[in-house]
């Protein structure tokens, strides 16, 4: 059987002298989604690096696909991240002076992909995610929700077997909201990967599969906190 996408005990994690994560633990397998809610501030950015292995926890365990992220050495863990995770951010996070195609082959390139292969796979994404249309445009012109697909198709690149999105629709008016959020939660059948989201907004995680609340430190079903 496949190890879970994601496997995370016993996690704690402090930024200076105020702890924000106390015994935390979650799992998730391929296709499944999870949206992670909490106040501002409450650290919900923070579990999403100790997730990537950008943080490291002052305890607990947290495996990705299998790997222990502790284990991971530091000279690998750039390669590893970039074949392993997907990062969808608020803005999208393009780089403007690029044309779409060019942002979402970015991961590619990077990885050492010959170049018209790394295109004709971004190509085919943004074609997939309804976007093909804009492929050649630069980046600053697209809309916030098309910016979006793109940035999905950047993630989506390398096939990583995990998406962690950070506030994916916190720029996006209501219409682009629904929009995007029916592209990103359809991305763990679909592209038979595992998804985290991270959001300020309840109707944003009633569509995951599991809602968890990160509230004074403790990471908590939703269903049990009553939200
Ligand atoms: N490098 C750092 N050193 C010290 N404190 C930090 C650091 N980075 C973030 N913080 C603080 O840690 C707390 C948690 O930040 P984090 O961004 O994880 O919260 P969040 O729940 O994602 O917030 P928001 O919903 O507002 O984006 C905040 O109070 C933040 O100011």
């Amino acid at each position: 059987m496949d190890p879970l996408t994601l496997d995370v005990s016993g996690l704690a994690c402090s930024l200076g002298r105020r702890s924000l994560l106390r015994d935390a633990s979650l799992s998730a397998a391929v296709g499944e989604s999870l949206a992670v809610t909490g106040p501002s501030g409450s650290g919900k950015s923070t579990l999403l690096a100790c997730l990537a292995g950008l943080r490291r926890p002052d305890a607990g365990t947290v495996r990705v696909c299998g790997t222990d992220l502790a284990a991971l050495r530091p000279a690998k863990a750039a390669a590893w991240r970039l074949r392993t995770i997907g990062f969808v951010y608020q803005f999208g996070e393009l780089l403007p002076e690029l044309t779409a195609v060019e942002n979402a082959a970015l991961p590619l390139l990077i990885g050492g992909s010959a170049r018209l292969k790394a295109y004709a796979t971004a190509e085919r994404l943004l074609d997939e995610l309804g976007v093909g249309g804009v492929a050649d445009s630069p980046a600053d012109v697209l809309s916030g929700g098309e910016r979006q697909r793109v940035a999905v198709a950047r993630a989506l690149s390398t096939r990583p077997p995990l998406i962690l999105a950070d506030e994916p629709t916190g720029a996006l008016d209501e219409s682009a909201t629904d929009d995007v959020c029916s592209l990103l939660f359809g991305l763990p059948e679909r592209y038979r990967c595992t998804l985290v989201v991270v959001t300020h907004h309840p109707q944003v995680a009633r569509h995951a599969d599991r809602h968890l609340v990160l509230r004074t430190e403790r990471l908590l079903d939703a269903s049990v906190v009553g939200v």
